[in-house]
């Protein structure tokens, strides 16, 4: 997939960067910083302009009797906030109940990978996740639990190491908060923070 970063003009802004904090970066230990962070930033930024409806169209039809739950839990998160440029990372849950198609469940993850690798809040995250899914699937339903910790709010300004935000997007049969409870149930000890954080709108809530 192609990957949108100018590791040139971002290593060009390290430099600038550098110099701005009163570092030298022309000094030996500093020489390869920018490339190195350019590397990084590729990685971090490899989803910004990409179309995530392209994980989604191996999906295969399937019978009448189905549209019971599909949950795929534990997906790594890892993102970075639009506000500070530091990075955000946790697990996200995505449960969805069909259509008349489903996915292949790597599909789940690529979505969630593409849609944070770019600049971005968890809120927005989440509901881009649950709305990439409803436009691709046309499931019955879909909720998406993201739970994360945040280096803005963990390792600068409050330093709250230990607090994790939790958000809720759904569409469909999930925007009921007792469609939700059984997710939850399932989800276990992080699944109960969610239920308390989640409110019941369909845009869900958020707590940082
Ligand atoms: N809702 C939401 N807020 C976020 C997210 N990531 C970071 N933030 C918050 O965005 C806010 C940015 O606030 P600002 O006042 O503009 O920035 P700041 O002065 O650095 O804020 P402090 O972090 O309180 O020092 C902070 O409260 C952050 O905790 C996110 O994913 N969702
Ligand atoms: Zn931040």
């Amino acid at each position: 997939m192609e990957n949108s970063v100018d590791r040139e003009r971002v290593a060009a802004a390290v430099r600038e960067l550098l110099s701005a904090i009163g570092s030298d970066p022309d000094s030996a230990e500093l020489a390869s910083t920018p490339f190195r962070v350019a590397d990084a930033y590729s990685e971090f930024f490899a989803g910004v302009g990409q179309d995530p409806a392209v994980f989604l169209t191996d999906s295969v039809p399937v019978g009448d009797d189905t549209g019971e739950l599909v949950l795929l839990r534990d997906i790594t998160l890892r993102s970075v906030c639009e506000h500070h440029l530091l990075p955000f990372r946790g697990r996200a849950h995505i449960a969805y109940r069909p259509g008349s198609r489903v996915v292949g469940l790597s599909a789940l993850p690529r979505v969630v990978q593409s849609l944070a690798a770019r600049p971005q809040v968890q809120e927005r995250l989440g509901e881009q996740i649950a709305q990439t899914l409803e436009d691709g699937l046309e499931p019955r339903g879909v909720l998406v639990v993201l739970e994360a910790s945040h280096g803005c709010v963990s390792d600068r300004g409050v330093l709250q190491a230990e607090a994790v935000t939790v958000t809720v997007a759904s569409r469909g049969v999930f925007v009921d908060p007792v469609e939700q409870t059984a997710v939850f149930a399932l989800l276990g000890a992080g699944a109960s923070r969610a239920a308390d954080n989640a409110g019941n709108t369909d845009n869900g809530g958020a707590v940082s």
